[in-house]
């Protein structure tokens, strides 16, 4: 697996080595030893994979301290534009932003350590998320900020009209 660093300390983009053949394709979708070498330490608790269509955005969450998370995310069917949130109050890009298309072509994967909040626009139909987290769910320490908060300057590369939320992600508060 090929690691490429972003602008924001920490986050990474995985590319993952491909093997083609007239079956189809095989790659190794984690390994907790390669990660250790090539990524950080991390130890991933929760896996989690959601189905959401053309439009859907979904976002910006994280999770407070405790219970903060890192996530490392990929698309197993469709594409997304994934997007994260530098929310770590003494970093020098906090309230940056990094996103990264991701898609069952590319196979790419990012990387997003604790202190970011995270979201991802669908554009493509019956696309199909996954990521892994370091620390469980814990509903009562989750937190939000609004998608499209002016102040982050996020373009979410899909036409306004076409945007799907969920009730909740649309009563977000600014950042
Ligand atoms: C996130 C989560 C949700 N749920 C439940 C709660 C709720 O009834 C249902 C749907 O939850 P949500 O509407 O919060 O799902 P969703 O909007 O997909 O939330 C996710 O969004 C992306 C962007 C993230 O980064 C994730 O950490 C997570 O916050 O699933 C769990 O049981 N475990 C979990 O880990």
């Amino acid at each position: 697996m090929h690691i490429v660093e972003t602008k924001i300390e920490g986050v990474v983009i995985i590319e993952p080595d491909v093997y083609s053949d007239e079956r189809g394709y095989f790659f190794e979708s984690f390994s907790q030893r390669e990660f250790e070498e090539k990524v950080c330490k991390t130890v991933f608790v929760q896996d989690n994979e959601s189905l959401s269509g053309y439009g859907v955005v979904r976002g910006l969450h994280f999770q407070r301290p405790p219970y903060e998370q890192a996530k490392l995310v990929r698309v197993v069917k469709g594409k997304v534009l994934d997007v994260a949130v530098d929310i770590r109050k003494d970093s020098p890009t906090y309230g940056k932003h990094i996103s990264i298309e991701l898609s069952e072509e590319n196979k790419r994967q990012i990387f997003i350590p604790r202190g970011f909040a995270h979201g991802y626009a669908v554009l493509a139909g019956e696309t199909i998320f996954q990521y892994k987290c370091d620390n469980y769910y814990a509903p009562d320490y989750e937190d939000a900020i609004l998608w499209n908060d002016p102040k982050l300057g996020i373009d979410w590369c899909l036409p306004f009209e076409d945007i799907i939320l969920s009730e909740k992600d649309r009563r977000n508060p600014p950042f």
